[in-house]
């Protein structure tokens, strides 16, 4: 039985989660979870798992909770609750499903404390990579990845040398943007934007995928989790996200990983790694069903902010950091109707072109550049 916490646990991944450890009752069970304020998901999984700790995102909400837990639930809350969950003695298995680099300082204490991280958390990976995968070295912890594409590229890599890698091809569905001219995206909405084509995620990495982002933060996400230089690291664009990433070896050879679309896969493959398990309600590839799939090299002039991502991952430092940090904030405001979808791009560009690099940052430098980085863009909007 293998004890499972669960940071994020009411979001499109938490959701998912929960259904892998409901299918499997004698493999996983759930010992903590969080939540941000939605308290409908967490009273239904207080009643249905009975976990030791819960932690929300407030204190007025873990007030609120507190006079329903049944006996031996705990309740936290705010960043403190956070790391409670991601450190909870019980645990073996964290799995992080938050949202954005408030996932940083819980999974940085989650390896302290030797847990295995599953990470569908990238903004984590992206704002301080070099700080998590040192500290996973160091306590021997394994990070196993969440993110379809990265679980792709690491079910591929099972029974290979790494030496062998020529590179990694991580492939993007195009978002919901992807038949839209530059000149037509100057008007779309959140509406629109929302429509992934293939995949339904929450809404920030929805949009990140409309940017073309999300892939930027993927790059850097593997990047980090293989260890490789930018250089060997491709993006390809595929319409149907059925290839969920490829790695080309030094002899030509291409192993790719494939698979209808559905989380669960990928979430699972991390609570069962190195073994697996049937999973209940998922489609089956039907290659003769589908019949043709489409790919087409990326257009860095039509989405910018794939360049930009490779340049903040070769420049390194805390220029990573600022990138994500810019990216929140300016989807944030995109989701709240105060920006428009292209003046996301023109806000990471600036954002990135103001900052004073800092190279080799620490963890206190990370979080003051991340919070630095936030007021600023918010300042960039008359
Ligand atoms: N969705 C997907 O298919 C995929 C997602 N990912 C990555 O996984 C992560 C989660 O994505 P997704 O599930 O789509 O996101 P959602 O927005 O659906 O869920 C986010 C979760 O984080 C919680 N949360 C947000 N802010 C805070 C906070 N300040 N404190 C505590 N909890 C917080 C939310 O709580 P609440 O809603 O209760 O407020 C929710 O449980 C992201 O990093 C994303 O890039 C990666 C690959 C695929
Ligand atoms: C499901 C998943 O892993 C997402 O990150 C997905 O990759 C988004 O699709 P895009 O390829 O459109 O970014
Ligand atoms: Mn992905």
């Amino acid at each position: 039985m293998k004890k499972i916490s669960l940071m994020g646990a009411s979001g499109s991944i938490g959701i998912q989660t929960l259904d892998v450890i409901r299918q499997h009752p004698h493999a996983f069970s759930l010992v903590a979870f969080s939540v941000g304020k939605n308290l409908d998901v967490a009273r239904s999984v207080i009643m249905e798992f009975k976990p030791a700790l819960v932690s929300v995102q407030n204190k007025e909400d873990a007030l609120i909770l507190s006079s329903e837990l049944p006996t031996g639930t705990k309740i936290m809350f705010g960043l403190e609750g956070l790391i409670a969950v991601a450190t909870y003695d019980q645990a073996e298995v964290v799995v992080n499903a938050v949202l954005g680099s408030i996932g940083l300082e819980p999974t940085m204490k989650a390896i302290e404390a030797k847990k295995t991280i599953a990470i569908a958390n990238k903004e984590t990976l992206v704002t301080a990579g070099h700080l998590v995968m040192e500290a996973a070295r160091k306590h021997a912890v394994n990070i196993l990845p969440v993110d379809s594409e990265h679980s792709a590229i690491f079910q591929a890599l099972q029974g290979e040398y790494k030496k062998n890698i020529e590179r990694l091809v991580i492939t993007a569905s195009g978002g919901s943007f992807r038949d839209r001219t530059r000149a037509e995206l100057k008007t779309v909405t959140v509406e629109d934007a929302l429509k992934h084509p293939n995949w339904s995620m929450g809404a920030k990495i929805t949009i990140d995928s409309a940017s073309m982002m999300n892939k930027g933060l993927e790059v850097i996400e593997a990047h980090w989790l293989f260890a490789l230089p930018y250089d060997q690291i491709d993006v390809l664009l595929h319409r149907e996200s059925i290839i969920h990433s490829m790695i080309e070896f030094h002899d030509s050879s291409v192993m790719a990983q494939l698979g209808t679309p559905d989380m669960r896969v990928p979430i699972q493959y991390a609570l069962t790694y190195p073994d697996r398990l049937p999973l209940k309600d998922a489609t089956r590839l039907r290659l003769e069903d589908i019949g043709k799939l489409h790919f087409q090299s990326m257009d860095f002039d039509r989405f910018r902010c794939l360049g930009f991502a490779y340049e903040a991952g070769r420049i390194g430092g805390t220029m990573p950091t600022v990138l994500n940090a810019a990216n929140e904030s300016a989807v944030a405001a995109f989701l709240q109707g105060k920006i428009s979808f292209l003046e996301i791009e023109d806000m990471i560009e600036r954002a990135m072109h103001e900052h004073q690099l800092i190279q080799n940052p620490d963890l206190s430098t990370i979080l003051e550049v991340d919070k630095e980085t936030r007021h600023r863009v918010l300042s960039f909007k008359p």
